[in-house]
């Protein structure tokens, strides 16, 4: 079906109307919240944001209802560690890989693009948090019953509300994705109020292989897209309904599952001894855990003291941590070292090597996985990140040790007088990898968004006020 709206002038005078009655006098669409406006000029600070292209409300447009007009993403994310950017860009490539231009993606920060204090600076007090584990104890764990967390996120809701809303609305959404534990529970409220519901799908994509928050399980969802099936069974046990969970595995952006990587091309490329093997260490995207400890001595276990050569090499990526990097840096090393900060090509380091150090961020290990990396967890945040550990070691994938000298005990051995013990556990890895969960995921979300009945082709600006009067 294809219809024609009427004139601009008619067209603008009937939305105004339909507008207040959802807005009352405070702004409109484009302006939003009054401080929304504040924020606009931010809206390009994304790397991964597609050209963002401003629609003139005062131009007489054709529109086709019906028709296959490009559809708009908008994922919501949040800093606080490297997993959540991570999957964000990994669901934002997928949907530019299978569809083309059928979709615009918006990767955004909305606390910290429209809101204020707290919460736009949630990464830092995030870091501090964890940096004082107990504190991370404590908020993780006394937040866990629903009426809890419900609580804290009104009082914010109730403070930044508008501003929340003008940020969501400015990309006039089709499908919104959460990869935050904290991105439910406001932006639905919003969708509430706005009368979008039907119209814009809300679907979350827990990026936790095991022991997450509950805030992830919101039961308005249209998806929750679990990792792992004991993160579904706990969405079900938490109230979602069979219907709206699905189980694919952590998104892991494509570059990983469908490059084809030769470890000999890769290792020339990043100037590597082209013989040894090489153990990849790291801490997420913020360098965290005992990184340096390890790296010492791991520089002394992987050098043969009697023959005077090294048995292995080794790579640091430090993510975020530039003060890592420059200690590492200024220490000398008797066996091939390179010292990284934050990499953006990452399936390339990891398929250059034969085995992974890190804690237990569920990003590193889904991709280590993958490749098919043995594991060594030597961390793991409490609350979130514990059960990870369990995950990988239950299934024969890695080994947890917080010992740096028990750790590089271990990879001095897989590397001389244990190597079928790392073939054995690299087989193990790749049995429990899922290189196609994101494709999986932007497949249903299409599927469900064709579904959808004609309110969700009709004009942003008309279906909200339309919808909110149903
Ligand atoms: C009686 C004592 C009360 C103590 C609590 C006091 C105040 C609340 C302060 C903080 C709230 C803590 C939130 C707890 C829920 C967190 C849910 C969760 O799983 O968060 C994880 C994410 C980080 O993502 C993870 O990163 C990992 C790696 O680093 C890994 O990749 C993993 O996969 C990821 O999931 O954590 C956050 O994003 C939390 C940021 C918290 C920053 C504090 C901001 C303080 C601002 C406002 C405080 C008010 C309310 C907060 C909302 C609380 C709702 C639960
Ligand atoms: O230099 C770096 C360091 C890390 N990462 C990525 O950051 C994510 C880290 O996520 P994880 O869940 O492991 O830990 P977090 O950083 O969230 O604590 C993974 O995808 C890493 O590949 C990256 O792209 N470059």
């Amino acid at each position: 079906m294809v219809m024609t709206v009427a004139s601009p002038k008619k067209a603008v005078s009937i939305t105004e109307k339909v507008w207040k009655t959802v807005y009352g006098n405070y702004g409109t669409a484009a302006g939003g919240g009054s401080s929304s406006s504040n924020h606009h000029h931010n809206r390009n600070s994304y790397d991964s944001e597609d050209d963002f292209e401003e629609e003139d409300e005062t131009t007489m447009e054709l529109v086709q209802i019906g028709a296959n007009r490009t559809k708009h993403v908008l994922i919501l994310m949040s800093d606080t560690g490297g997993g959540h950017r991570a999957s964000a860009e990994a669901i934002h490539d997928a949907f530019k890989i299978e569809f083309g231009d059928e979709y615009q993606i918006f990767v955004k920060d909305v606390w910290k693009e429209y809101t204020g204090w707290p919460l736009n600076d949630m990464e830092n007090q995030y870091k501090f948090m964890v940096k004082h584990v107990q504190l991370w104890k404590v908020a993780f764990h006394s937040t866990y019953p629903r009426w809890v967390h419900s609580c804290y996120l009104a009082a914010i809701a109730a403070y930044y509300a508008k501003e929340v809303e003008a940020g969501l609305m400015e990309y006039k959404p089709d499908i919104i994705i959460s990869v935050h534990p904290l991105m439910q529970h406001i932006p639905l409220w919003v969708l509430k109020w706005q009368g979008l519901q039907k119209k814009v799908i809300f679907a979350t994509v827990i990026t936790d292989l095991n022991s997450c928050h509950p805030t992830w399980f919101h039961p308005r969802v249209n998806r929750c897209y679990c990792p792992s099936s004991e993160v579904a069974k706990r969405a079900l046990l938490d109230g979602l309904e069979e219907s709206q969970v699905r189980v694919f595995g952590l998104p892991i952006r494509p570059s990983f599952a469908r490059a084809v990587l030769s470890k000999d091309d890769l290792r020339k490329e990043l100037e590597m001894d082209p013989d040894l093997p090489a153990v990849l260490l790291m801490g997420g995207g913020e360098g965290m855990g005992p990184v340096k400890k390890t790296a010492i001595a791991l520089g002394e276990s992987l050098f043969d003291k009697e023959n005077e050569k090294p048995i292995g090499q080794l790579i640091v990526i430090c993510g975020r941590n530039k003060a890592l990097v420059s200690t590492l840096e200024s220490l000398e090393w008797k066996i091939p070292v390179k010292v990284r900060g934050f990499q953006t090509q990452m399936e390339k380091w990891m398929g250059s090597c034969d085995c992974i150090i890190t804690k237990a961020g569920p990003g590193t290990i889904a991709e280590a996985l993958i490749r098919g990396l043995p594991i060594i967890l030597n961390d793991y945040i409490p609350g979130q990140e514990k059960g990870n550990v369990p995950y990988v070691v239950e299934n024969g994938a890695g080994v947890f040790t917080r010992s740096p000298k028990e750790t590089a005990r271990l990879v001095a051995e897989w590397f001389s007088t244990k190597t079928d013990e790392l073939k054995s556990m690299s087989k193990n890895a790749l049995k429990l990898a899922q290189p196609e969960a994101v494709f999986n995921i932007v497949k249903d979300l299409h599927e469900l968004t064709c579904q959808r009945g004609p309110l969700a082709n009709i004009p942003y600006m008309l279906s909200s006020s339309f919808t909110s009067l149903i």
